[in-house]
């Protein structure tokens, strides 16, 4: 059925949506990261761990006493002595151990969880508040998408490994030493004809697991595919529709998903075979008990040289019974230890990286920022390859409004970035007020530089949030104030709920000109001493941007503001207009003084009357 109604795609756009899976779902075993690991468990060392390890220890050490109790000394010393005294004591030892190692083992996986989410809670913190400082270039090189993945799914795979992994190593170990031993002791020949199932055991937990592993590590891989595609195609709906590509887009998706369907199938076959074979090693070794068991007692009974008694054989059939949970755990862990090993490689990757952008140990703090900013021959490229900035020198004197324009790529943001210290410059050096911007604190340089871009960012909660976000501490009256100056206000008031309305992430139930009223207002009530407009008004139409040219002499009243716009009419009245190419300053001057040149930015002008003559 499935394939009868399979989409055929063109093979001119076959290539699209293919999603690439660089990222290795395990890595060998690392101590050196192990104990870079464990190290987090460190501040619980003297509270939960040793907790959970003490609780451990005592439900373990019942585990492995009940059944010798129940068959060497309740059967053969009290059932068949005919002793009752004794067996009603042993009946409410074994009572007793029950209830111990119930209560032990609740407060072992209590502690252990706490233990585990702890230790998760706080790496996520420190990998965020970590990522957070990182500098613009490591933004630049990867996708949000693949940053929120360590963060979460490379976090979250590493929790099982905290909250029982680590502890139930331990335990296992002693388990399984302890069964061996208590084995030997109990029965030597015994032990060694049952001993027998063990390798056995081994080879099925650690071969046929692995192929289960790898069988559920493409089911892993092919939703991530999935959950790429859908992510895309949602966000992408629009143009999908609008070019009518719903058939093609359709065709990936049946794609993706009859290959995460092939791998579910394949995943669950190998699942279904691993219990049969499990089961089968369980039977070879009671048979061998039954067997080789009831010979010895049989030996023993005809005053031969075994010892095996009725009892000794009934702890044996419970301790084998005990013998794969152990084992099959520890083969688990394995599985789980080597996708921690590629999930912590990959988090301690990010942990590894160092903000670009760093802060000298005796960066001044500087209380007010004048806004007087210097470039002297500063150059910077994003990469080796190209320059964004070729040797530029400029100077703003404070409370100046400047003006950047060139054409697409010339270089306008980049001296953006550089006043907010988004980047360091490669070459020559940037001045704020006379210091070199390297050093001046991070938080005392930025609090005072708002940016207003044309892709503003709103986030998930209030109006009154979205604008407080300039200054946490401004009252509902300052907010309304900071709207209401730069026209934002008579908007707000009439969407249902006013400044309290909720406006999901992004705002994308306001238009993008009313998300850039919200910016200005923003930007203004933080009252930075550096301002500045990248492309901010373009979205705003005519008729709104000349209501606003006033509110936003307000908003630059006082302050050095730096505007980069592609229509000229927005920046004639800017004391000094910089023209760009190619990262090089071509001309600069007032709007009266460029025209009189006949320069390039008098044919910009002219060019953009001519268009809007012709319209
Ligand atoms: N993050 C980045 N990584 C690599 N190269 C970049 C990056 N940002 C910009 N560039 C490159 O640097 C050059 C200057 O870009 P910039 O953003 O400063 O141009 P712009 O003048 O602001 O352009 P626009 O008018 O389109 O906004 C361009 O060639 C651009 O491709």
């Amino acid at each position: 059925m499935r394939r009868k109604h399979k989409i055929e795609l063109n093979d001119n756009v076959k290539k699209r949506f293919y999603y690439s899976t660089d990222q290795a779902i395990e890595k060998p075993f690392n101590w050196k990261q192990m104990w870079r690991l464990l190290a987090y468990m460190k501040p619980y060392s003297k509270t939960l761990l040793p907790l959970a390890i003490i609780t451990m220890l005592i439900a373990t050490g019942v585990r492995l006493a009940i059944p010798i109790i129940i068959g060497k000394y309740l059967y053969d010393d009290a059932i068949a002595q005919k002793d009752m005294d004794l067996l009603t004591k042993l009946a409410i030892v074994v009572g007793a151990l029950y209830l111990v190692s119930y209560v032990a083992n609740a407060f072992r996986i209590r502690w252990m969880n706490m233990l585990g989410q702890k230790v998760i809670y706080d790496l996520r913190k420190h990998l965020f508040s970590h990522v957070q400082g990182l500098s613009h270039r490591f933004f630049d090189q990867r996708s949000a998408g693949s940053i929120l993945v360590r963060i979460m799914n490379d976090i979250n795979s590493l929790q099982e490994l905290f909250t029982n992994g680590v502890i139930n190593l331990l335990m296992d170990f002693i388990l399984l030493i302890g069964i061996v031993v208590i084995l030997f002791i109990l029965s030597p020949e015994l032990a060694t004809a049952i001993l027998i199932i063990l390798p056995l055991m081994f080879f099925i937990s650690t071969s046929l697991r692995r192929k289960i592993r790898r069988a559920w590590q493409d089911v892993r891989i092919k939703q991530a595919m999935l959950n790429s595609h859908l992510n895309e195609s949602i966000q992408g709906i629009r143009v999908t529709q609008s070019f009518t590509q719903e058939r093609e887009n359709m065709g990936f998706f049946d794609r993706i998903n009859s290959e995460n369907f092939e791998s579910w199938k394949n995943a669950t076959r190998q699942n279904a075979i691993f219990r049969p074979f499990v089961e089968m090693t369980n039977a070879v070794g009671t048979v061998i008990l039954i067997w080789f068991g009831a010979y010895l007692i049989q030996v023993n009974l005809t005053g031969g040289s075994s010892s095996l008694t009725v009892g000794v054989f009934i702890s044996f059939a419970f301790y084998l019974g005990m013998f794969w949970e152990p084992i099959s755990r520890l083969g688990q862990l394995y599985n789980m230890l080597l996708v921690g090993m590629a999930s912590s490689e990959r988090i301690f990757e990010f942990l590894d990286e160092k903000p670009i952008v760093d802060e000298k140990e005796d960066a001044v703090q500087i209380e007010t920022i004048n806004g007087e900013i210097e470039f002297k021959d500063v150059e910077f490229s994003y990469d080796s390859k190209r320059k964004a900035l070729n040797k530029i020198s400029l100077k703003m004197e404070a409370g100046q409004t400047v003006a950047l324009v060139g054409h697409t790529g010339s270089g306008k943001t980049t001296i953006a970035n550089l006043i907010s210290r988004f980047y360091d410059a490669t070459g020559g050096e940037v001045l704020i007020d006379g210091h070199n911007i390297k050093d001046i604190s991070l938080k005392s340089l930025r609090s005072q530089i708002s940016v207003v871009l044309q892709d503003t960012f709103i986030f998930s909660g209030t109006i009154n949030d979205n604008i407080r976000f300039g200054r946490p501490t401004a009252t509902d009256e300052e907010v309304k104030a900071a709207a209401e100056a730069v026209g934002a206000n008579a908007f707000i008031e009439r969407l249902k709920n006013g400044y309290e309305t909720e406006v999901e992430e992004r705002g994308n139930v306001l238009s993008v000109g009313e998300r850039q009223l919200i910016s200005f207002a923003r930007a203004l009530l933080a009252d930075p001493s550096i301002i500045i407009l990248d492309e901010a008004t373009a979205s705003i139409d005519t008729e709104t941007e000349m209501q606003i040219q006033q509110a936003l002499k307000q908003l630059l009243k006082g302050r050095t503001a730096i505007i980069i716009a592609h229509r000229l009419s927005t920046i004639r009245e800017a004391d000094n207009i910089i023209v760009l190419d190619h990262g090089n300053i071509m001309e600069q001057g007032n709007h009266d003084q460029l025209m009189n040149h006949e320069g390039i930015y008098y044919r910009l002008v002219k060019a953009q009357f001519t268009m809007l003559d012709v319209s």
